[in-house]
């Protein structure tokens, strides 16, 4: 079975992403590049990171109005990534639109409520303090949209995966131990996430900060 985990290779510099995705490259099911290597190395960056051969998560989180999301998911086409991102609360159109101008074989997934948010903060943007409700309402928003699944923490992805038996559930904010979570809130460990209901684990700093990357990955694969 392919491994779940996606590393999240955050870093604006190529030869460092290079060097680590092919470090851990057979303990991972996939490579997630987002928007600082993206900002930074572009459509080339992306191709070139391809040719490890791993599937691409191509993490952009788009949010715009439906036109400018649909005409910005076309100009990544040639890139056929194997997940993209774009966010639930653009809307059901924008959803929907979203979905349209991807590539068939891409799995489009809505981010619902990032995992660096708490209670206090939907609170002080303006949302009902209740990151379950939250996640569950925008969820439900994907689903009938017509996306293909979401972005959520371990600590509501059981309740989604209920209520969205065939979704595809990426789970990042994945800890392997206690403490350390930095700028994550929900956090819950990769087994969890798992036992919950996650068809992908996003792994970023764990593995990629860690001494040896190739090993801290194999331990986390050692627990699924
Ligand atoms: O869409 C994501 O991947 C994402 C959504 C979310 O709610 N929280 C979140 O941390 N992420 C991404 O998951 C990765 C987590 O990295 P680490 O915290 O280093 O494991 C980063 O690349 C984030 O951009």
């Amino acid at each position: 079975m392919n491994s779940p985990i996606y590393v999240a290779l955050d870093t604006p510099d190529i030869d460092r992403a290079k060097a680590i995705a092919k470090k851990v490259q057979s303990h991972v099911g996939g490579i997630k590049l987002g928007l600082e290597f993206f900002m930074a190395n572009g459509r080339h960056g992306v191709h070139a990171m391809a040719e490890i051969g791993l599937p691409i998560f191509l993490d952009l989180k788009l949010h715009d109005i439906p036109n400018t999301v649909a005409k910005a998911i076309q100009a990544l086409r040639p890139l056929d990534p194997a997940i993209l991102t774009v966010h639930a609360a653009g809307g059901r159109a924008m959803l929907e639109d979203a979905k349209a101008a991807a590539p068939t074989g891409t799995k489009v997934v809505a981010v619902t409520m990032l995992t660096s948010l708490d209670d206090s903060d939907l609170r002080s943007v303006g949302f009902p303090p209740d990151p379950h409700e939250q996640v569950l309402r925008l969820a439900d928003l994907a689903k009938s949209a017509g996306v293909d699944g979401i972005v959520c923490s371990g600590a509501e992805v059981k309740a989604a995966r209920k209520a969205w038996k065939d979704g595809f559930f990426v789970v990042p904010g994945v800890r392997p131990k206690a403490g350390n979570s930095g700028d994550q809130k929900r956090v819950v460990t990769p087994r969890a996430a798992l036992d919950g209901g996650a068809s992908v684990l996003v792994i970023g700093r764990p593995i990629t900060q860690a001494d040896d990357p190739d090993q801290a990955a194999r331990a986390i694969e050692a627990t699924l």
